[in-house]
């Protein structure tokens, strides 16, 4: 089965009122209506202890992708601690000297822009559409560009991955399907909002696959959640920022999190987000590795297995499903 790819989702129209007798983007709204308020439906309130402080970058992980691809077993070695440690303690890291040319991520950035940019008659064109059949859009083949350059990323991060689990390197890999792992373009979108403090980007979630590279326009937006709490993220310039996913949680029986993270918006500047998760391939039913539960840890399976397709259904049903799947264990 080939790689199967959407692109240019605008998600923040998911949140236009179901009341709503023609459904009209953010983008039009703000723009075409020049609003200077929000309107009530779309207000969005947090408690107070939900709201996001600041952690000072530093000690959010940064992982070093040239180091992974080392030879010195010492160097090795070491970089796979970091790695364990940065998806059991945060879920999340900055990936720097990842190889992925720079001018192909502003690039991708700039096509995104511009495809949000066309009349919502041209968007709706490319509704349900994959990359196969919109080639010849310029925009269409730097995002292809993209998408296969960023899973070689991730494919290579998952073979670290596998080995701070204590596995062999190829084990995800195999375990996952991933020659026709399930690999998603989502592009986001966040206009302008005359009040951002009433408002969310994008609700918190978990992402569905196993990791998920992101990328943006330099704006910031994005936050994370870190041993109960809210925190920034101000992206190192050209990193991309990694996050653990539902399937690396199930596979690992639960030693690494699928992280919580949410988008807000600001008055200021448009942002753009792309965020690129690699999954297992659909037909792979996914189950804790049987190595993490009959090990030294004794730990038993924490999660009911289940094929990525039927998860990725309850998903797009709305109906929850890490939850449903993951076991009341000790
Ligand atoms: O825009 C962001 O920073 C987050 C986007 C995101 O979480 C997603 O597309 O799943
Ligand atoms: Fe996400």
């Amino acid at each position: 089965m080939a790689p199967a790819t959407s692109l240019f989702v605008e998600k923040p129209t998911d949140q236009t009122p179901p009341q709503a007798s023609k459904r009209v983007s953010v983008k039009t709204l703000v723009e075409s209506l020049g609003l200077t308020s929000i309107p009530s439906s779309y207000s969005y309130s947090l408690n107070p202890n939900e709201s996001a402080g600041s952690e000072p970058d530093e000690t959010i992980p940064t992982i070093d992708f040239s180091l992974l691809t080392s030879t010195d077993p010492h160097q090795r070695s070491k970089i796979i601690r970091d790695l364990d440690r940065a998806c059991r303690e945060w879920g999340f890291f900055m990936l720097v000297n990842h190889g992925v040319p720079k001018s192909l991520m502003k690039e991708t950035l700039d096509g995104c822009n511009q495809f949000f940019n066309l009349p919502m008659e041209e968007k709706k064109e490319y509704e349900g559409r994959t990359f196969g059949s919109r080639l010849g859009l310029e925009q269409g083949e730097v995002a292809e560009e993209y998408s296969k350059r960023t899973r070689e990323v991730i494919k290579e991060l998952l073979k670290g991955v596998s080995e701070s689990l204590g596995f062999e390197q190829s084990y995800i890999e195999k375990a996952m399907n991933l020659e026709s792992g399930l690999q998603i373009f989502a592009a986001n979108l966040y206009p302008l909002c005359p009040q951002p403090e009433l408002a969310m980007g994008i609700p918190a979630h978990t992402d569905h696959g196993l990791l998920t590279l992101l990328i943006e326009n330099e704006i910031g937006g994005l936050q994370i959640q870190h041993n109960g709490k809210w925190f920034n993220v101000n992206p190192l310039p050209n990193s991309f920022l990694v996050n653990t996913d539902d399937h690396l949680e199930i596979l690992s029986n639960g030693r690494y999190k699928s992280i919580k993270h949410r988008a807000v918006v600001n008055s200021n500047a448009t942002r753009i987000s792309i965020a690129v998760p690699l999954g297992p391939s659909l037909d792979t039913v996914v189950s804790p590795a049987p190595e993490l539960i009959e090990g030294e840890s004794g730990r038993p399976a924490a999660y009911l297995p289940m094929k990525y397709k039927d998860y990725m259904d309850r998903q797009l049903e709305g109906k929850p499903c890490l939850d449903h799947v993951r076991l009341p264990v000790a």
